[in-house]
């Protein structure tokens, strides 16, 4: 097993890596459409129903298979013999940054229902508020891959 995946670590990483940047482009653009959504267009019009179909395309066609390759393609490389090791700092603070930003996914998937049944009470200041944590969370994901400390 560790012999498979050694061979196949560049592939794994590529394929990890165009993963997350389709996954990172959702979770940058699905809060920006429901301050959008909140804002300008409201409930209950044929604006409305555009923005839901929108918003339901992005989670469920990009988001949801993206997420999902990025883990299996991240824990192909966590069992990668001689890529991670457990007494540095970094795959904690990684670690910690990818179940956080799986968190995010998840509140934003539970928000999404929210407009579906037009129950939605969060105001558009609190989802452009929101639409940082995605980028803290890159931050410390890119610098604890890249700097190994
Ligand atoms: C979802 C769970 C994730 C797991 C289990 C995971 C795990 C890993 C592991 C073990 C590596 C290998 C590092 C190496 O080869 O030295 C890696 C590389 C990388 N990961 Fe993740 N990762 C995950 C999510 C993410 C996310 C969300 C991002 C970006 C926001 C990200 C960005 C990267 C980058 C840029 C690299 C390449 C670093 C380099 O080669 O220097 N990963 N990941």
């Amino acid at each position: 097993m560790g012999d498979i995946l050694s061979d196949w670590y560049f592939w794994t990483k590529s394929l990890h890596i165009v993963s997350v940047i389709a996954w990172m482009a959702g979770l940058f653009y699905l809060p920006r459409l429901y301050v959008y959504h909140v804002e300008v267009v409201g409930s209950g019009n044929e604006t409305d129903d555009l923005f839901q179909t929108m918003e339901r395309r992005l989670l469920k066609a990009i988001m949801n298979p993206a997420m999902i390759s990025t883990w299996i393609f991240g824990l192909c490389l966590v069992l990668t013999p001689g890529v991670v090791g457990w007494d540095m700092i970094w795959p904690w603070t990684k670690g910690a940054s990818v179940i956080a930003m799986t968190w995010f996914h998840m509140w934003l998937a539970a928000r999404r229902k929210e407009f579906v049944s037009g129950s939605n009470t969060i105001t558009g200041r609190h989802y452009r508020m929101m639409n940082e944590v995605p980028t803290l969370l890159m931050l410390v994901i890119v610098f604890s891959v890249v700097f190994k400390f």
